[in-house]
């Protein structure tokens, strides 16, 4: 049986932390696919490697020579700590120029090429160190495994036939090294281009992997010791969470807890290859391990809140609308239209919501957008909500607990702050809440109070 071990960006931010790395290699020989992240923040104004490259694409004369050494600057600092020879080192080198002079379809190709570099690079880096301790290590790009994406080059979705080709490499791949070093994060078309999963999507290419040789576990290191029930930057020292399951991790991270990608659960729940998260910096610690089912026992109501700004809503009225035969498919096809997707649509009587990702509703769509709704709807009132913010309240606690809603919006009254809506899922596990982002930090706060307060850790 072997593990999947993904390192994010911040564990592999420098030498240092490279050097941590290899221990926790070392420490476990189950421990053989070893995914990476590009570099990340070494402090905290720093830049991350992926952020490095962007800029680089976007650079122009003079700027391009500046971008293009500032990453490898990066790799350089790694690399002579570990004595890579100059001739390994010159192939980081070579691809950073290269990628300034190939030829691309279009500008989004070219810059999901560009970010795709970092992972690229930090994998066949660690591949040269690990070389170094007198290991196998193998670099295995993504092509090779047959990690196949499509949709955005910059927000491609993995193409569910690729486990066919994955599984069968696999196998004989672990044959060859005792580590297989595999880039996260990115993905081939196909048309055999680059793409790149949304941000932070190594967690994707661990899970993918972790299913693709039916791991007995997939470990995540990041820079927490465990999963917290809020924020860190929003509740100081919140209360860890020791074990969840895969829907609440789900529905978390969806919802803003960002030190796990929500697209990554999938492919883990697919195979039911556990999950845990630990600190680099600790990782004798338990973290959090995330599993199919509830095993454990737990007085929580709720195993966390989580909260993401980056929504916007469209509220639409319109008197009898529950008897317009299809409102919301005439509603629907202008969407298509538009090429956009919604993430929810909480609906009355006589008026729904419709809630966005912002990144799907560019200024320049928005005003035609308004008036077709407008126009071919015949609404009564139309509001476009630009500071939409969503909070999830998470716990398999909640499901057969009575009055846990009725505390949420009683907490969230108590200091005045309004709820424009209010959704329980299906699951009975979550209940969404939609509040205007200047208060939603608070909301969060007045929330986690509510039912940490007596765990010992409340804010
Ligand atoms: N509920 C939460 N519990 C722990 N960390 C969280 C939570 N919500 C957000 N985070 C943030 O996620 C970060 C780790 O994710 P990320 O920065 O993507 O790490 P990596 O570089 O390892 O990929 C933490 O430093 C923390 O600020
Ligand atoms: N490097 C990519 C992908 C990633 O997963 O990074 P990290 O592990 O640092 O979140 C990003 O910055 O989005």
């Amino acid at each position: 049986m072997v593990k999947v071990v993904k390192f994010g960006g911040s564990s592999l931010a420098n030498a240092a932390q490279y050097q941590k790395v290899i221990e926790i290699l070392r420490a476990d020989p189950e421990r053989r696919i070893v995914v990476v992240s590009a570099p990340g923040k070494r402090f905290k104004d720093d830049v991350k490697v992926t952020d490095l490259l962007i800029k680089y694409a976007n650079a122009s004369g003079e700027n391009v020579k500046v971008a293009r050494q500032a990453v490898l600057d990066r790799y350089q600092e790694i690399a002579d700590a570990y004595h890579v020879s100059d001739s390994d080192f010159e192939q980081i080198n070579v691809h950073l120029i290269d990628l300034a002079n190939l030829h691309h379809a279009n500008k989004a190709c070219r810059l999901a090429h560009f970010k795709a570099a970092g992972e690229r690079l930090n994998a066949i880096l660690m591949a040269l160190v690990l070389k170094k301790f007198n290991v196998t290590a193998r670099f295995v790009d993504p092509k090779q495994l047959g990690i196949k994406a499509h949709g955005d080059y910059n927000n491609a979705i993995l193409d569910q036939h690729s486990y066919a080709q994955i599984e069968a490499v696999c196998s004989n791949l672990l044959d060859e090294a005792e580590y297989l070093v595999v880039p996260g994060f990115y993905a081939y078309n196909q048309n055999g281009e680059v793409c790149t999963f949304s941000r932070g999507g190594s967690d994707i290419t661990g899970a993918i992997l972790a299913r693709g040789f039916q791991a007995q576990l997939y470990e995540n290191f990041t820079d927490v010791d465990s999963i917290y029930s809020a924020d860190p930057k929003i509740i100081a020292q919140p209360h860890p969470i020791r074990e969840m399951t895969y829907r609440e991790m789900r529905e978390l991270a969806y919802a803003g807890f960002s030190v796990f990608h929500d697209e990554a659960i999938i492919p883990a729940i697919e195979a039911q290859v556990p999950i845990v998260i630990k600190n680099t910096d600790h990782p004798n610690l338990p973290g959090t391990v995330i599993e199919p089912e509830q095993n454990y026992a737990s007085d929580l109501e709720i195993t966390g809140v989580a909260s993401s700004s980056r929504f916007a809503a469209l509220y639409i009225h319109k008197y009898l609308l529950n008897r317009e035969v299809g409102f919301t498919l005439k509603l629907l096809k202008i969407l298509y239209r538009y090429d956009i997707s919604y993430e929810h649509m909480p609906s009355g009587i006589d008026d729904l919501t419709i809630i966005f990702n912002q990144n799907q509703i560019t200024d320049e769509i928005l005003p035609s957008l308004l008036s077709d709704i407008r126009e071919e709807l015949h609404t009564d009132q139309l509001e476009w909500i630009d500071d939409y913010a969503i909070l999830m309240v998470v716990g398999e606690g909640m499901r057969d607990k009575v009055g846990v809603v009725d505390r949420i919006v009683n907490a969230l009254a108590r200091k005045q702050i309004g709820i424009q809506m209010i959704n329980q899922g299906a699951s009975r596990i979550s209940t969404m809440l939609g509040v205007h982002q200047n208060q939603v930090n608070q909301a969060v706060r007045e929330i986690y109070r509510e039912f940490f307060k007596n765990k010992g850790r409340a804010d």
